[in-house]
């Protein structure tokens, strides 16, 4: 699955369910990080949300594959044994499991802007390099949150991008790229209006 060397996008979510956006993004990861693949990494439950209506992870993982349509784009529920949630435990067993590839962790601009709230959050940007993916309401917000205050020296311009996976964190840039509205949130409410 992952050779020494290789370039990993980690794209960690809930797929409540998968779309195109996620589709989108994990393509603009690909090309402008130089990435050999992008990985969706299934969670068994987002710790900040409410979980008790989330579908299985073999559920979700089979929904997103229909979605991801991609030789480079791979769907997996691997959570590193930890069954948390924690992205922390998670990159950490990544790490271990797959020792010399070049991981990056990839969120969409709204994670960013909550990433104070996550479980040893500083530590997560001294494990890997992290790439932001624009996205509709929080464009500014990056700005604002803590997580850029507390790495400032080594925010990357997005024009250095693909140097990126191969820099010893923390390293962090944001992609900016045409945006796109979509998310789970308005695709289950709209499946819960027709039915
Ligand atoms: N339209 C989008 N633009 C940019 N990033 C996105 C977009 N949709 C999802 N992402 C990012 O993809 C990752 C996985 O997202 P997730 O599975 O939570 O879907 P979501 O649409 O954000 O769900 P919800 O609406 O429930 O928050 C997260 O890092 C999220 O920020
Ligand atoms: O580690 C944490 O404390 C933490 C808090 C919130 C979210 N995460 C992870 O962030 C990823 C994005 O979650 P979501 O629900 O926005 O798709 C997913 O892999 C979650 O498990 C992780």
């Amino acid at each position: 699955m992952a050779a020494p060397g290789m370039r990993i996008g980690l794209l960690g979510g809930s797929f409540d369910p998968a779309h195109e956006a996620h589709r989108e993004i994990s393509l603009t990861a690909l090309k402008r990080l130089g990435l050999d693949q992008v990985w969706w990494l299934v969670t068994p439950g987002n710790p900040l949300k409410d979980v008790s209506r989330l579908p299985g992870v073999a559920a979700r993982v089979a929904d997103a594959e229909k979605i991801a349509r991609h030789p480079r784009i791979k769907v997996t529920g691997f959570d590193g044994g930890t069954g948390s949630g924690y992205t922390v435990d998670l990159l950490l067993a990544l790490k271990r499991r797959f020792p010399g590839v070049h991981f990056v962790w990839l969120m969409g601009a709204d994670n960013l802007a909550g990433l104070h709230r996550w479980r040893a959050w500083p530590e997560i940007f001294g494990l890997v390099p992290i790439a932001v993916l624009d996205r509709p309401g929080y464009r500014l917000r990056p700005a604002r949150a803590k997580p850029r205050t507390a790495s400032r020296p080594i925010t990357w311009d997005e024009t250095d991008a693909l140097a990126l996976p191969l820099l010893e964190p923390p390293a962090w840039t944001i992609l900016s790229r045409q945006l796109s509205g979509l998310s789970s949130t308005a695709l289950r409410e709209t499946v819960a209006k027709s039915g």
